[in-house]
């Protein structure tokens, strides 16, 4: 039990279907929640009786009970209530379609559903995703996420797009187990910043989980589960479009708008993929651009310190002649200024050169598996992350923070609209 944890300690009656909300907006107030009897969740984990769950400023949390049972909370959460509206028992009515054909693909062995949550900022899309992942795995299933969202980048850092075999339900107060996901470099947090490298990511990531759902019996009948980014309109509609159709989505669950829904339904529903409409929920809050901001810093931060666990980063040199650097796409040139043969787009997608200057400065590079530039490199997925610390132009050498200890597993580095201050 917790009774010796620090502060107000308040006990919480729930009744079939509703769920204790809370959120933690300052300073580093820590609130610890505790089931005392029956059975709940948090957005599809099942918590363990008696045990207390931490959670700490910026949670947004809701433990929701389908039969009744009883929570202790202790700390001093800002909000804290009851909803007894929850849109969950249609969230639960979706899974169980989804494991229905997931069931069927099984006796007929061909590919689960590939399923795709979309709508606009804040509605509870990466939530629900969360959900519909960890009801597969507790069914036994091993699905494969993957998230397109460049703003939050669930799967590594914002700015990237990936891809990971979900194989148990993610902790209480975490995220899924970080192990081997498949991670392509964007450098931007929103597509509209270089739309034809991001249908071109979708493109590739696409053709590489596609595959890898192939080669893996388990996952090959779970099936997929994407994340999509919140921009809905126009181009960020396009984009939608490119990938229904690269992933070969069978079922699309739009969240909370219907003009979306609508559009869908004219451009996408047909035998082989159906388009639902579900409502968010009252839970999800809005978040300003400063706490965007700060929750992208935050995954940043995560990434290299850890979270629960410490991590330990290593900070060391790197000799501008010992890396190659570059970013991707250049100034679109008029047709008239073209080479001969090539296309207006082909800039967005050209691998610049960038020389080594005070410019780097805090930013982030993604480490390219590439060898070398004969590869397809803006194609390459991505080892991991380094942050450049300092610049020595005198030295001409580079300081980096990095996960793994020198040297580089690569030379190959692309960089990233993204800056970390590291204050450690
Ligand atoms: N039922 C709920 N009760 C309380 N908070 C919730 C609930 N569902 C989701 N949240 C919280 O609301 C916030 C936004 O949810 P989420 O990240 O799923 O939205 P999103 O649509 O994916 O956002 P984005 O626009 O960044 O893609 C999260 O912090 C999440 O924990």
């Amino acid at each position: 039990m917790s009774d010796d944890q620090p502060g107000p300690r308040t006990e919480y009656k729930l009744e079939t279907d509703s769920e204790l909300r809370f959120e933690m907006e300052n300073g580093n107030d820590k609130v610890t929640v505790t089931l005392l009897n029956g059975h709940a969740e948090l957005y599809g984990t099942e918590l363990v009786m008696k045990k207390p769950y931490e959670f700490g400023v910026g949670a947004k949390v809701a433990i929701f009970t389908y039969h009744g049972c009883t929570i202790e909370l202790r700390g001093k959460p800002d909000v804290a209530y009851v909803a007894r509206e929850t849109p969950m028992v249609q969230y639960l009515n979706c899974n169980s379609a989804l494991e229905h054909l997931r069931t069927k693909a099984e006796e007929d062995d061909v590919r689960g559903p590939v399923a795709m949550v979309v709508g606009p900022m804040d509605v509870g899309k990466s939530t629900l995703c969360r959900i519909f992942l960890n009801y597969a795995v507790r069914l036994g299933r091993r699905p494969i996420y993957v998230d397109l969202d460049v703003g939050q980048g669930g799967i590594a850092i914002p700015g990237t797009i990936g891809a990971l075999l979900v194989e148990r339900p993610a902790p209480v107060a975490e995220g899924f187990s970080q192990q081997a996901p498949l991670v392509y470099h964007f450098g931007h947090t929103n597509p509209s910043e270089n739309d034809v490298f991001y249908d071109a990511l979708i493109t590739k990531l696409a053709e590489t989980t596609l595959e890898r759902l192939q080669a893996n019996k388990r996952a090959k009948h779970s099936g997929m589960i994407i994340n999509t980014c919140g921009w809905v309109k126009q181009g960020g509609y396009h984009h939608i479009l490119h990938a229904a159709k690269e992933f070969e989505v069978n079922a699309i669950f739009v969240l909370d708008q219907e003009r979306l829904y609508n559009e869908l339904l004219r451009d996408v529903a047909s035998k082989t993929v159906q388009v639902v409409y579900l409502p968010k929920s009252g839970g999800v809050v809005k978040r300003t651009r400063s706490q965007r901001a700060e929750a992208r810093d935050n995954r940043i931060r995560e990434y290299f310190y850890g979270s629960k666990m410490p991590l330990y980063p290593h900070s060391f040199d790197v000799k501008f002649s010992d890396v190659k650097i570059f970013k991707v796409g250049s100034p679109v040139l008029p047709d008239s200024c073209l080479p001969l043969g090539m296309k207006k787009e082909d800039n967005f997608t050209k691998l610049v050169a960038v020389q080594p200057s005070m410019q780097l400065l805090h930013h982030i590079l993604a480490v390219s598996f590439a060898e070398s530039i004969e590869e397809n490199v803006i194609q390459s997925n991505v080892a991991g992350f380094i942050c450049v610390t300092d610049v020595n132009m005198e030295k001409e050498v580079l300081t980096i923070l990095s996960p793994q200890p020198r040297p580089l597993p690569q030379t190959i580095l692309l960089v990233s609209d993204l800056q970390f201050m590291d204050s450690h």
